[in-house]
């Protein structure tokens, strides 16, 4: 029965060996921790050119290896839905995880909430936590101990992006500790479910341990961001009724409103009040996109800032020309990094893009397809499973050449991008994914990081014991390290 159904498929390679005739592929994975799961699939990816399948069982997934392939899936308009794994994140009404006809309505609402003129009132907020990262990391700098630089990027970046989605003062609110400590475990518990595919039958699910923390933790985050959003929701409607729809908006100057930060949950509310045909989100709308905001923007910003300082930190050549750029262009150690300033950091940007593509923190992705669709003269059938594995795109030799696995942030200078004559293509860099379904925070994520990171190499300079050749990965919701990244400051001299 299982042979007749994919059939479709014979004429696709196959991911091999096929461990078992009736599981396929699934022997592969069984009883294997996630960083090699990770690996396994490195591998799959590395050995196809084009696509191939891997069979769960009664089960395919189509591994889609090649740019072309990559873009022509990731940006057709059946192929937007994702795949049931990601209800393991238990957040419906946001976008990373919502079925595709709730994603089609929120997402082009959304995007309107992550536009240039909003991400510039956030610069302020950016400026303001990297200070205090930077003040942090000052014990370290006199002390000349080793620090593991992810627990503080975490916590600056966790307090971005509460205060942009939640509000300046959110951390300053009663139970806010138990809510950062709850959200840590509920994140947690998605990273370790994903990986094992028995947990992933609610039935069984349901009857352990880690259930029962899930839903303990997420209990007493929702408590504390329910409360958020009703105190919020009594705010603007006090604001509309004072001020006759917000008229003393209007009267800021132009200035002000600039400067003043566009919390992403007053949009969401404030939307429907300025614009009678926008949508009005129900409490729980808004609740799932702000966890989502936190789900998807945290972790993945911090984690690769700090594979960013561990690369830096074990290439000190590449970390002097960054410096020279940053230093070049902020004269004190406290000077806000505005937009303008951004502009200039070009390198910054070669060196977090180079980060970015040996180690993409969001390596794994899928799609579902809603209808046929046709792959290098195979027919799909509609509801199949696409992979990505942007990790072994982003190191194929054909595109990036024999240097592939270097650190070398000059690939990303003007004019470096050709091999052999040939540009690049466009869907073989894709550390945010692409098309309609990638990530929606990458302006965002890109400010805040090259904001962090100039103020970093500003302060500080780095320096590791471990090296480039024994990276070790794990694997969770996103590709971290087997070990911490330690490094050690040294404050600049001109700071
Ligand atoms: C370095 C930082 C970041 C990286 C590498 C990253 C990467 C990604 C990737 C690869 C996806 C596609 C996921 C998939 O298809 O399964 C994604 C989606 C998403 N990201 Fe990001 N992201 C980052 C930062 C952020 C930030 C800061 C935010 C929010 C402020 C954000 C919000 C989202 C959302 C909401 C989605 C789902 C989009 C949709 O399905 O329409 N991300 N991100």
């Amino acid at each position: 029965y299982w042979r007749q159904r994919l059939s479709w498929a014979d004429r696709i390679p196959r991911a091999r060996p096929t461990v078992h005739r009736w599981l396929g592929n699934l022997g592969d994975f069984i009883g294997k921790s996630p960083a090699e799961v990770f690996l396994v699939l490195d591998r799959h990816f590395r050995s196809h050119d084009r696509l191939f399948t891997m069979r769960f069982g009664s089960e395919l997934a189509i591994g889609i290896t090649h740019p072309e392939l990559v873009q022509k899936v990731l940006t057709h308009p059946d192929c937007q839905a994702k795949p049931d794994l990601y209800k393991v994140v238990r957040l419906p009404n946001g976008l990373l995880a919502a079925k595709h006809d709730v994603w089609k309505v929120h997402r082009k609402t959304l995007n309107s909430t992550f536009n240039a003129r909003i991400l510039e009132s956030f610069v302020p907020i950016f400026n303001d936590c990297t200070q205090r990262l930077v003040q942090r990391l000052d014990h370290y700098a006199r002390s000349g101990d080793r620090c593991n630089i992810l627990e503080y990027i975490s916590a600056c970046t966790l307090e971005m992006i509460s205060r942009t989605s939640l509000g300046g003062a959110v951390f300053e609110r009663a139970g806010a500790e138990q809510f950062i400590a709850n959200l840590e475990v509920a994140l947690k518990t998605i990273g370790v479910r994903i990986f094992n595919v028995f947990l992933h039958i609610d039935f069984i699910y349901q009857f352990t341990e880690l259930y029962r923390n899930e839903m303990r933790a997420i209990g007493i985050c929702q408590q504390f961001t329910r409360k958020i959003i009703q105190d919020k929701r009594e705010e603007i409607a006090r604001l509309f009724d004072e001020n006759e729809n917000g008229q003393e908006q209007q009267q800021e100057s132009q200035e002000q409103q600039h400067r003043k930060p566009q919390i992403f949950i007053d949009q969401l509310m404030k939307m429907p009040r300025t614009d009678p045909s926008a949508r009005h989100f129900s409490d729980e709308e808004i609740s799932d996109h702000i966890y989502t905001m936190i789900v998807a923007g945290n972790e993945t910003s911090a984690t690769q800032l700090a594979h960013t300082c561990l690369l830096l930190a074990m290439h000190p050549d590449v970390q002097a020309k960054a410096y020279e750029e940053v230093n070049a262009l902020v004269f004190s150690p406290d000077q806000e990094i505005t937009i303008e300033l951004m502009k200039g950091l070009n390198y910054v940007e070669c060196v977090l893009k180079e980060a970015m593509r040996l180690m993409p923190v969001a390596p794994i992705v899928g799609r579902q397809n809603l209808a046929e669709i046709v792959l290098d003269g195979h027919r799909i059938p509609k509801g199949s499973v696409f992979l990505f594995h942007f990790y072994a795109l982003h190191r194929r030799k054909d595109v990036w050449g024999a240097t592939a696995d270097e650190f070398d942030p000059d690939r990303f200078l003007p004019g470096k991008g050709a091999l052999d004559g040939e540009e690049r293509h466009p869907y073989s860099h894709l550390p945010f994914s692409g098309g309609a379904r990638g990530c929606i925070g990458y302006r965002y994520a890109m400010m805040s990081l090259k904001t962090l990171l100039a103020q970093i190499l500003k302060n500080y300079e780095l320096t590791t014991e471990l090296r480039y050749e024994d990276i070790r990965y794990e694997y969770q919701i996103s590709l971290n390290l087997a070990f911490p990244h330690a490094v050690k400051l040294r404050r600049r001299s001109n700071c």
